[in-house]
């Protein structure tokens, strides 16, 4: 038998051989590259991948290796691909994203609108963002508030996006995709529930408790520990508040914020609900112009995948090549097709950055419906 050392010899040669051929490759992909330029084709042909990738299974023997030289064949073409992107890119190619960069928001003129009633979060979001001196209202639904953003009723609006106990608001994310609003800016609100009730109400006397689902979501253990409160959604924890004013139970309290229970003159009856004692709400600014701060550091992008193995994982390599940060990944249904899904991904740049089209242009080619959600 060969020792290891003749064994490794053997490999050392046979890579060597393979990386001169690797560079050969790159060559002629860099002159498809040039002729794509010259004739604006796009870089991505799927049918002639899905052809070679076929071609090479068909040229190897063992079972295993069909799978293994896919992989390898898929790794090289996306390599190739990424060359060709950076070609197109530095030569101008790229095209104008439709996205105009200000200098700032125009705040001054503006309204904003807020979804619940007065004392919510959201409210809350609003000032820390804008400032207590801005010109704003309120709707009833996040829903309504994209509506008013659409139809230029406002012309920014404050949404919850994500929570860092119960994770993200689903629905604002499905609304982000129906709607031709993009985000601007956003900012993270500290959180912190308290059990609300009238004058007089005792903590253990309470068999009904009114939140926002979301507020619910955040004191589970509580509210676990407190089997005798049954638990009731409102549209916001602040119309929760005005319901124990409106109904004069002292069985009934509110899960809400400290704000909202002095607003409507309720009683604490216990302080910080809420499990996770850091529970802080990230909220987006959005707006109906494709417009980006200058500064803007973070891009909100979203896109479908053909339902097919390693779709995901090829995606990624142009966030990997284009040196970017990826900070986030969720991914939802697509309405009417059972178990697919839309990614809605996050990540570091700004949509002036060189690396930041490239990856876009080949994130476009390659996903099925990529849309850029905002840059801020
Ligand atoms: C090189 C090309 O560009 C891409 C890369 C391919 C490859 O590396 O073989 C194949 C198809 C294209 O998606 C080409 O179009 O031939």
């Amino acid at each position: 038998m060969a020792s290891l050392e003749e064994l490794r010899g053997e490999l050392d040669c046979l890579d060597e051989q393979i990386i001169a051929l690797f560079e050969k490759r790159m060559e002629v992909c860099s002159l498809v590259a040039d002729y794509k330029i010259e004739n604006g084709r796009k870089v991505y042909d799927r049918a002639r991948e899905q052809e070679k990738l076929l071609k090479a299974a068909s040229r190897v023997e063992h079972a295993y290796n069909k799978k293994g030289v896919q992989e390898l064949f898929t790794l090289l073409m996306s390599v190739s691909r990424k060359l060709q992107y950076q070609k197109l890119s530095a030569c101008g190619t790229t095209g104008r994203l439709p996205f105009i960069e200000v200098k700032e928001l125009d705040v001054k003129n503006s309204r904003i609108v807020f979804q619940g009633v007065e004392g919510a979060y959201s409210e809350a979001a609003l000032k820390q963002y804008f400032g207590d001196e801005v010109n704003s209202y309120h709707v009833r639904t996040w829903k309504d508030a994209m509506d008013a953003i659409e139809d230029g009723a406002a012309d920014f609006a404050v949404l919850p996006i994500e929570n860092s106990s119960a994770g993200a608001v689903n629905e604002v994310y499905d609304l982000l995709v129906e709607y031709e609003n993009y985000i601007v800016g956003e900012t993270v609100l500290p959180v912190s529930h308290v059990l609300a009730g009238l004058k007089g109400s005792k903590e253990d006397e309470i068999t009904r408790v009114y939140s926002h689902p979301q507020g619910l979501m955040q004191c589970e253990k509580y509210l676990y520990d407190h089997p005798a409160m049954e638990k009731i959604s409102v549209p916001n924890t602040a119309v929760a508040a005005r319901k124990i004013v409106e109904e004069q139970d002292v069985h009934h309290a509110a899960i809400c914020s400290a704000y909202a229970a002095s607003l409507y003159g309720l009683e604490i009856l216990r302080e910080q609900v809420n499990d996770n004692r850091h529970n802080s709400t990230r909220f987006i600014i959005v707006t109906n112009q494709k417009i980006f701060l200058e500064h803007a550091d973070k891009i909100s992008i979203c896109f479908e995948l053909p339902h097919e193995s390693g779709s995901l994982y090829q995606i990624m390599s142009h966030f990997i090549y284009n040196d970017l940060n990826m900070t986030k990944i969720e991914s939802r249904p697509i309405e009417d097709r059972p178990w697919e899904y839309r990614f809605f991904v996050d990540f570091e740049g700004n949509l002036a950055d060189g690396g930041v089209k490239n990856a876009i242009r080949g994130l476009r080619e390659e996903t099925k419906s990529m849309k850029i959600l905002g840059n801020y």
